[in-house]
């Protein structure tokens, strides 16, 4: 189940990462000096208890936050320098991302929500319809199509929620506890739909606190106190290892005390 790293490619690289906060006359370091590679095609998940700095993490990883110090470099360019523009760029049509609250425009139907993006990024009509119903289709929501977001249930919701972080073919996925908000058997199919679009080599980046969703990683990244307390190479998921996936993970953790 162990596996090298040698042959892959890195996509997102960290060089000692800070995130600071002032709270009255002290810093809170939420994020500490982190040096962290990310691989294409991983489905990289980052874990650790409340407070630990996960959220925090991805935020900074995905560009959607600004750092203390340090540097980020997605595919060999930093971002933390970019400026407004490029990072608008970069967030529409270099990254998608997926968030517990799910936040679905309210006043859109599914339709729109997935296809919003495709605007935003300069895509043409035809393409984005396209785009979008093939996306509606492959989560399974297309009967639900014209719904508003308040018509249909949480785990419909997130559907179109993934569908929409995909509509600009994105290089890499952020989901921040993706599954928090929903039912065991709601989340059960959000996770298989992340670990179907991942076997496609969709690369993934995904906060959970949970062991079970955490077993659909081929890389687990372990967070404490800002600071990354251990990594654990796996194999892809395949359903039939779940036990003794649980079982390795499980192990690392408590390992880590
Ligand atoms: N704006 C802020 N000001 C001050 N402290 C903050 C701020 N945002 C986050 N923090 C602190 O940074 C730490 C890390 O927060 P973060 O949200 O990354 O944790 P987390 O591991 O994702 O937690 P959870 O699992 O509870 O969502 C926490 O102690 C949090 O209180």
């Amino acid at each position: 189940m162990i596996t090298a790293n040698s042959k892959k490619t890195v996509m997102i690289e960290a060089v000692d990462l800070c995130k600071s906060y002032s709270t009255g006359s002290e810093q809170f370091h939420a994020a500490k000096n982190v040096n962290l590679e990310l691989y294409k095609g991983d489905f990289t998940v980052i874990m650790g208890s409340s407070g630990s700095g996960k959220s925090t993490l991805l935020y900074l990883l995905s560009g959607l936050d600004s750092l203390s110090s340090g540097k980020v470099y997605f595919k060999g360019q930093q971002i933390d320098g970019y400026s407004e523009k490029e990072i608008t760029d970069f967030r529409s049509n270099k990254i998608g991302y997926v968030y517990q609250s799910i936040n679905l425009i309210p006043d859109f139907s599914l339709f729109e929500n997935v296809a919003f993006p495709g605007y935003v990024a300069g895509r043409g009509k035809n393409e984005i319809n396209m785009r979008t119903t093939n996306l509606l289709k492959m989560m399974d929501i297309e009967l639900q199509a014209d719904r508003l977001p308040s018509q249909v249930s949480g785990g419909q919701q997130q559907r179109a929620a993934i569908a929409r972080a995909l509509i600009n073919s994105p290089e890499v996925i952020f989901a921040d506890e993706p599954t928090g908000a929903l039912s065991q058997e709601q989340g059960t199919i959000i996770l298989d739909i992340l670990t179907e679009i991942n076997h496609k080599a969709q690369s993934i980046v995904m906060v959970t606190h949970d062991i079970k969703a955490a077993c659909r990683a081929d890389r687990l990244i372990l967070v404490k106190d800002g600071q990354i307390d251990g990594i654990l190479e796996l194999s892809k998921y395949s359903p039939e290892d779940m036990k003794a996936r649980e079982n390795q993970i499980f192990l690392f953790m408590s390992g880590k005390g």
